[in-house]
């Protein structure tokens, strides 16, 4: 089953001027990552609260189109129903700490409780994840006095402990350093392993060829383009819409237009030496 299906949806925020979305049409599929990317300003968030089913129960304006989620018309969600079926991570983590629990663990904990999960499992999945992300030194503090990257880190923990099989991820390390960023898209691999269903929104284009399945590249409120991920990371319409290609990436289009390609174009590192080493012991042979 298509998991969301978007036709032709435009939105406006209450007493914007512009709207944030234009004549967006979008199938997501399950069992994949989708990465969105686009210029700051370009509908990423607001792609992801239509998604999670937050326009316009949450953030009020005017919509038009249709979307169905889960093969239901948005209009006939319940939202609360919906969000026990869709995991969502804020990209301002200072919005999702619930600000009623007294402890990270508990904080960690309270999406479970409001599932009704049992006190026993409830502790097991959140000692998980509170090990999975390093957070053991936290979990007797007080979420309102946590900095942003711990909110960042305890509000992807949150939504990682409720397991759901659709997620939405909204820059979850804009606030961390590299090693704390590096834990989360080690979680975010496994649940790709795990047959997840993901959107993720991030800047660092190196981790979407990495890890995304296929693409979504935003302009000013429009999809711009939407396909695999080598496709769209390869296409001209990347230029358009202002988005870094991975610097591997850029290098082997450079040497093609020089006449001197590659035998193929990576996306990854990884790809890239295998590419750069064949074509290394090919000069090697001629000499
Ligand atoms: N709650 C809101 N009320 C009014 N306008 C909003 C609201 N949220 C976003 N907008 C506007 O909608 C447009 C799209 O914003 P959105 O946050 O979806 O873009 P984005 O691509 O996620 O940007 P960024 O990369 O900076 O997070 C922008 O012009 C923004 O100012």
């Amino acid at each position: 089953m298509v998991l969301v299906s978007i036709k032709n949806v435009g939105f406006t925020y209450a007493y914007a001027d512009e709207p944030a979305l234009s004549d967006v049409s979008l199938e997501i599929q399950p069992g994949l990552l989708y990465g969105v990317v686009g210029l700051n300003a370009s509908g990423k968030s607001t792609l992801c609260s239509l998604i999670r089913g937050l326009i316009p129960h949450f953030h009020e304006g005017a919509l038009t189109g249709t979307v169905e989620i889960l093969g239901t018309n948005l209009a006939d969600w319940d939202p609360a129903e919906l969000s026990r079926k869709i995991g969502y991570v804020f990209q301002n983590p200072f919005t999702q700490i619930s600000g009623v629990k007294d402890t990270v663990f508990e904080e960690i904990a309270l999406g479970l409780e409001n599932l009704g999960v049992p006190r026993e499992e409830m502790i097991s999945r959140v000692s998980q994840v509170v090990a999975e992300l390093g957070l053991e030194a936290l979990i007797e503090k007080n979420p309102n006095g946590l900095s942003g990257g711990q909110r960042q880190k305890v509000a992807f923990a949150s939504i990682i402990a409720m397991d759901a099989d659709f997620i939405v991820i909204d820059e979850p390390t804009s606030q961390l350093d590299p090693e704390a960023s590096e834990a989360v898209f080690e979680i975010i691999r496994d649940l790709k392993r795990r047959g997840k269903s993901i959107i993720l929104v991030e800047h660092k284009i190196d981790l979407m060829a990495e890890y995304a399945d296929r693409i979504i590249v935003m302009k000013q409120g429009r999809v711009v383009m939407e396909g695999d991920v080598r496709d769209v990371l390869t296409s001209p319409v990347l230029d358009e819409a202002d988005v870094p290609r991975p610097e591997v990436t850029e290098l082997a289009l450079a040497l093609e237009n020089a006449g001197r390609p590659l035998s193929a174009i990576p996306i990854t590192r990884a790809e890239a030496h295998v590419l750069v080493r064949e074509r290394l012991e090919g000069l090697a042979h001629a000499y």
